[in-house]
């Protein structure tokens, strides 16, 4: 696969919390435009893999992590400003977490503090931010209340507008639906094959049939290990570790 098709990548990285190694030796591709789920029993390391890609870990104190991380095949160590790696990797968490601010300053606030201040270009990217997370015609004419007026799939796809305003490549998710409702969740499922078009998106999920419907490609991780990692349908249907077969048919969990 040519590289300018992988857009993260990691290679042997281990990383501890103090004493405790939670990833061993994990080597992935990220493709782009694609989505990739990552599924695994808890505790595996899903989403200290995820935080990874956007240096979360760095806040972590007695976290080390050795092993190479790339963006566009550029180490992850030497982007010297956070912030802007976090333009281009956002993340969407667990629990929808809108600022206490209208639904208008909550999209609009990544653009300002990148330096948007013309009020015509904000009000376009909020336009166009809400459209792509299909929450436009749910608050067009409310954009002034406050965000945590709205329910918790609807707070959920605001977040995913606020990651988009600022003009992403890459979207990582951890469990983004675990706390919404089935409707909730179809609606951010919907959203995510679409948000592939135009970026890469890579999913923290429990739900195996959630991550065999958004994603194109799957990694199974276990105590800290990528045991298997391939095409969704390959690891589903034709998984080649036995330990991948064991958990995606239910015998662990
Ligand atoms: N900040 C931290 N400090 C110390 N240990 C941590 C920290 N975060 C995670 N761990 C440990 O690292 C291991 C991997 O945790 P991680 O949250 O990445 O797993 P996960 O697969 O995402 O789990 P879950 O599915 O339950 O969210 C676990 O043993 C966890 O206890």
């Amino acid at each position: 696969m040519a590289t300018s098709e992988i857009v993260l990548r990691t290679e042997d990285l281990d990383l501890w919390y103090g004493e405790k190694k939670a990833l061993k030796g994990v080597t992935i591709g990220i493709t782009r435009n694609r989505v990739t789920a990552l599924i695994g029993p808890s505790g595996c390391g899903k989403s200290t893999l995820l935080r990874c890609f956007n240096r979360m870990n760095d806040l972590v104190p007695g976290c080390r992590i050795e092993g190479g991380l790339f963006f566009n095949d550029t180490p992850l160590s030497d982007i010297p400003d956070v912030v802007q790696l976090r333009k281009h990797i956002g993340m969407v968490f667990q629990r929808p977490n809108p600022f206490p601010k209208s639904i208008y300053e909550n999209v609009a606030y990544g653009p300002r503090i990148h330096g948007e201040r013309n009020s015509a270009a904000l009000d376009t990217i909020v336009e166009q931010s809400l459209k792509q997370s299909a929450l436009w015609e749910e608050v067009k004419d409310r954009l002034h209340d406050s965000a945590l007026s709205l329910s918790g799939g609807q707070q959920q796809r605001l977040c995913i507008a606020r990651t988009l305003a600022v003009g992403p490549d890459v979207i990582l998710m951890d469990e983004p639906c675990s706390a919404l409702d089935p409707i909730a969740t179809s609606k951010i499922e919907e959203l995510i094959t679409k948000l592939s078009e135009q970026y890469t998106v890579i999913i923290v999920t429990h739900s195996m049939q959630q991550a065999s419907r958004v994603s194109d490609y799957t990694g199974f991780m276990y105590i800290g290990e990528l045991v298997e990692f391939g095409e969704t349908t390959q690891i589903f249907e034709r998984p080649e570790k036995e330990l991948t077969e064991n958990y995606i048919t239910g015998r662990f969990g």
